[in-house]
């Protein structure tokens, strides 16, 4: 059980985060001063901070973020600044905003980064507990493909709607294709004993702005016999 982090009575706080998780009968409050932290000592110490990496941790000024509505294309630029945080990586990474976090240095460590990367961790426990509603496993069973029909596959070509599918393949039974889009051509995958094939589905081709791809596969049970996964 996480205890609160609820800072004593006594310590003035200028901005709470209004953000309060239900775990069991406990509330998990973290103690960030917000004002604090968003009102830097001198503007130069906040430009330190800009998100000018390209994994995007740190600040973002105010009216960088500029949502667009399909409908009304004349709104302005938001009136809010932010600042990101994630899991603490070394320089260098391969992905979507990986990478070292970009803290402000004149905040004492104890104050901000301690509890934020405390609620950080708090919440990606919360996330986990969500996707236990989300996930699902699924077994299945492809016939032998000896069908005269083109329009027939084990699979038809697709790509996965939701976020992840970890795909374990029965070894020896192949048949799973990958369309690789820059030569224009299918690419069969074999199924190798204690590998993954890991699809990232729509979602995440969405939320990454396109940086990870959604890609189209499908299966071909070419094995002579039936052909098992599960994902
Ligand atoms: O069975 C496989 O290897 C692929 C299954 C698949 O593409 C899916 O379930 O979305
Ligand atoms: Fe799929």
């Amino acid at each position: 059980m996480d205890k609160p982090l609820a800072k004593p009575a006594s310590t003035p706080v200028k901005a709470p985060v209004n953000a309060a998780v239900g775990k069991d009968d406990e509330k998990y409050i973290p103690a960030i001063d917000l004002g604090e932290y968003f009102s830097p000592s001198t503007p130069e110490s906040r430009e330190k901070l800009a998100q000018k990496f390209s994994w995007r941790r740190g600040y973002e000024g105010l009216g960088e973020q500029h949502a667009n509505d399909l409908h009304q294309t004349d709104l302005l630029p938001d009136q809010k600044e932010g600042f990101f945080v994630g899991k603490e990586l070394p320089l260098g990474q391969v992905g979507f905003a990986r990478g070292p976090n970009i803290w402000p240095p004149e905040l004492a460590e104890t104050e901000f980064r301690r509890p934020v990367m405390e609620y950080y961790d708090h919440l990606m426990r919360l996330g986990l507990k969500i996707m236990e509603v989300l996930a699902y496993l699924k077994l299945l069973r492809y016939s032998e493909h000896k069908f005269a029909d083109a329009r027939i596959f084990g699979s038809v070509q697709h790509t996965d709607y939701g976020g992840l599918t970890i795909l374990l393949q029965q070894p020896g039974a192949d048949g799973f294709e990958l369309w690789h889009a820059a030569t224009q051509q299918w690419i069969e995958l074999p199924a190798i004993e204690d590998k993954f094939v890991i699809n990232l589905g729509d979602m995440v081709q969405r939320w990454t702005g396109g940086l990870y791809k959604s890609n189209l596969h499908r299966v071909i049970n070419k094995n002579g016999g039936e052909r098992y996964s599960v994902g």
